[in-house]
C-alpha cells in the first residue's frame, strides 16, 4: 500500500507530494467528495445518457473511439443525450433529422464553438485561433465572412485551374513512382500534399514542389499534432482540469508532458506559418505575387481585418483542408482498389458524357463522379465528430432545456448511419443512392457539418474530389498490390481506423497499384499539360 502511495506521490506536484500519508489521503477525500459533489451539483441538463462517474463522468467510458460508442448509446437513449465529460455536460446529436431541427433550423443558437485547455491555451495562445475553433463574435463573424467569399461557388470556379495543376503533378508522380503499376505504391504523401498545395496556392500563391520536401513533411506532421490537440476525445485534461497537474498530462499551469509538447508545436507551426505569410507579403510589396486569397487582403485598403485575423484565415486555409481532404481520398483509394466494379462505373460513365476523352473540369457533369464522391464523403466520415460546437443564447430540445454555452457534438458517424435518412442499406458503399432524384432536397451528407458555422471550405473540397477522381479513374486502374504480404488490407472505416482519438480519421498504411489504363495517352497527357501549364500559376515557397 505504501508503495502504491509512494508512486502516486512521486507523480504529484510538490505540495502533495511532500503530504504524510494521512494528510494525504484526508487531502485526496475531501478533493474526491468536494468533486462528487460539485459534479452533482452541476447537473444542468436533464436530457437522457449514460450515468457519469465521479470526477471523470463518462470519459473512461467512451472508450477510443467516441463516435462509434455515441452511436451505440444513442440506440438506448435517442438520437439527442447527454454525456457528461468530466465536469463539461454534452449534447450529442446522431440523427438527420435532430440535425436539421437543431443545427439548421436553431441556426443562431447552434453558431458558436467552445473553448478547450490544450488548443485554445497551449497550442494556439500565439498563432491565434482558426475559423473552425474560434467562438461566435463580431471578429469571428468577419473572418467567417472573408473565407466564405473567398470560397464560395463562383470564386471556387477560378480556382479550377490550380486544381487542374495539382491533379497533373499527382497523376505524374503517381504515373513515375509506379513504374506503370508494377510497384505498388503508399498514396499518403501523393493525396496530402495535393490537398495541402491547393490551399497554398490559394491561399498564397505558392506551393510545395516535391512530395518529400521537407517543409511538406513538416506541415504535414505538426497539423497532425495539432489536430490531435483539438480532438473531443484525445486529451483527458481538457475536461478534468485536475489532470493538468499530473507531471503525464498537464496543461499551461500545470507545465506537464502534453503542455509542454503543444507548447513545442505551436512554435513549429509559428514558424511556417510566419514563413509562409511574409514571403506572401514580399512578393505583394515586390509586385510580384500571384493572385491569392491573402494577396488580395493585403492589398485591398478597404480591408477591415486585423493581423491577427488574417493570420487566423491563412491558418484556417492551411489547416482545414489537410487532413480532411487527402484523408477522404486516402480511404476512397483504398476502397476503390478492392472495389474494381465501382471503377468500371466511373469509367463507363466518364465514357458516356466524354467518349473517352479526358473530362473537363469547369463542369460536373458526370453524376455518378458527383455521386461517389459523396458517397466517398459519407461511407469514411473522416471527421466523425465534426467539429465541436456551443450554443450561443437558450434553446430546447423536446421540452427539455438546453442552456446557454452548452457543447454540443455533431456525430456525423450516427449521422451516416441512420436508416431513416439513408434507408437499410446505409452500411454499404453505394454511390447509386445519390442519383435517386428524391435526394435533391436533401442534405447529401454531415461530413461537411450542417448550419451556419459549416465548412466554409465545401465547395473547393467538392470541386477538388470531383476532379482528382475523374482523373485518377480515366488514367488508371487501381488495384491492391500483388505481393502477398501487401495484397490484402482493412478498408473498413469501423474497423480499420489508425487514429481511433484523432481528430480526422486516417486508415492504417496500406499501398496499392497504379496500372495506367493507356500508357502512351497519359504520358503524351502529361507532356501537353506541362507544356500549356509550365506551373506558372504558382511559385515555390522561398
Ligand atoms: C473533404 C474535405 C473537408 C471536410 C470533410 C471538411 C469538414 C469540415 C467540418 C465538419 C467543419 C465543421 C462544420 C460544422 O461545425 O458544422 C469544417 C469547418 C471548416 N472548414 Fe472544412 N472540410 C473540408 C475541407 C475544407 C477546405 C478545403 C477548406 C478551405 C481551404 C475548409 C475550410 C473550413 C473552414 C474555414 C471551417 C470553419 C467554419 C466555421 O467554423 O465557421 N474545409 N470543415
Amino acid at each position: 500500500m505504501s508503495s502504491l502511495l509512494d508512486a502516486v506521490q512521486a507523480r504529484l506536484p510538490e505540495p502533495l507530494s511532500s503530504l504524510s500519508p494521512i494528510a494525504f489521503y484526508t487531502t485526496a477525500l475531501v478533493l474526491v467528495t468536494l468533486a462528487v459533489g460539485l459534479s452533482s451539483r452541476r447537473e444542468k441538463i436533464k436530457l437522457p445518457g449514460p450515468r457519469p462517474w465521479p470526477i471523470v463522468g463518462n470519459l473512461l467510458q467512451v472508450g477510443e473511439d467516441a463516435a462509434l460508442t455515441y452511436h451505440e448509446w444513442s440506440k438506448i437513449y435517442g438520437p439527442v443525450f447527454k454525456v457528461t465529460l468530466g465536469e463539461r455536460e454534452v449534447v450529442v446529436v446522431n440523427s438527420a433529422a435532430a440535425a436539421k431541427e437543431l443545427f439548421n433550423d436553431l441556426g443562431s443558437v447552434y453558431i458558436s464553438r467552445p473553448l478547450f485547455h490544450t488548443f485554445h491555451k497551449v497550442v494556439s495562445s500565439t498563432a491565434g485561433f482558426t475559423i473552425g475553433t474560434s467562438p461566435w463574435d463580431e471578429s469571428c463573424k468577419r473572418k467567417r465572412k472573408a473565407a466564405a467569399t473567398a470560397l464560395n461557388r463562383v470564386a471556387v470556379q477560378g480556382y479550377v485551374p490550380i486544381i487542374d495543376m495539382e491533379t497533373l503533378c499527382l497523376i505524374e508522380d503517381i504515373y513515375k513512382d509506379s513504374d506503370q503499376g508494377r510497384t505498388a505504391i503508399n498514396p499518403y504523401a501523393y493525396l496530402q500534399r495535393f490537398a495541402l498545395n491547393t490551399s497554398l496556392v490559394v491561399n498564397y500563391g505558392t506551393r510545395l514542389e516535391k512530395v518529400g520536401d521537407k517543409l511538406l513533411q513538416e506541415i504535414v506532421e505538426v497539423e497532425t499534432y495539432v489536430a490531435n490537440f483539438r480532438s473531443v476525445s484525445g486529451t483527458p485534461s481538457d475536461y478534468v482540469p485536475l489532470l493538468r497537474y499530473l507531471p503525464s498530462f498537464g496543461g499551461g499551469g500545470g507545465g506537464g508532458a502534453t503542455a509542454r509538447f503543444a507548447q513545442e508545436v505551436r512554435k513549429r507551426r509559428d514558424v511556417y506559418m510566419d514563413r509562409l505569410l511574409d514571403d506572401c507579403k514580399r512578393h505583394v510589396r515586390a509586385g510580384t505575387d500571384i493572385p491569392s486569397i491573402t494577396g488580395n487582403i493585403l492589398k485591398d485598403p478597404e480591408a477591415k481585418l486585423s493581423d491577427a485575423e488574417l493570420s487566423s484565415i491563412c491558418l484556417s486555409m492551411v489547416s482545414a483542408g489537410l487532413d480532411t481532404l487527402a484523408n477522404t481520398f486516402i480511404w476512397s483509394v483504398g476502397y476503390l482498389a478492392q472495389h474494381p466494379d465501382i471503377q468500371d462505373k466511373a469509367y463507363q460513365a466518364m465514357y458516356d458524357v466524354y467518349g473517352g476523352a479526358i473530362p473537363d473540369s469547369t463542369e460536373e457533369k458526370v453524376e455518378y463522379i458527383t455521386a461517389l464522391h459523396k458517397e466517398c464523403s459519407r461511407f469514411f466520415s473522416v471527421l466523425k465528430l465534426s467539429l465541436p460546437r456551443a450554443t450561443l443564447g437558450d434553446s430546447e430540445y423536446r421540452g427539455v432545456a438546453i442552456p446557454d454555452g452548452t457543447t454540443v457534438f455533431l456525430n456525423a458517424w450516427a449521422i451516416h448511419h441512420d436508416a431513416e435518412r439513408y434507408g437499410a442499406d446505409y452500411a454499404v458503399f453505394r454511390p447509386e443512392r445519390f442519383l435517386d432524384p428524391r435526394e435533391a432536397n436533401l442534405q447529401s451528407h454531415y461530413s461537411f457539418g450542417a448550419g451556419r458555422r459549416m465548412c466554409a471550405g465545401v465547395h473547393l473540397a467538392n470541386r477538388e474530389l470531383y476532379i482528382a477522381f475523374c482523373k485518377l479513374i480515366h488514367f488508371f486502374r487501381i488495384l491492391p498490390s500483388d505481393r502477398d504480404d501487401e495484397r490484402a488490407f482493412d478498408i473498413d472505416p469501423a474497423t480499420a481506423c489508425a487514429n481511433p482519438r484523432g481528430l480526422s480519421s486516417t486508415p492504417k498504411p496500406f499501398k496499392v497499384r497504379f496500372v495506367p489504363r493507356d500508357e502512351a495517352g497519359i504520358r503524351a497527357w502529361i507532356d501537353d499539360e506541362k507544356t500549356k501549364t509550365e506551373v506558372k500559376l504558382a511559385r515555390k515557397v522561398e
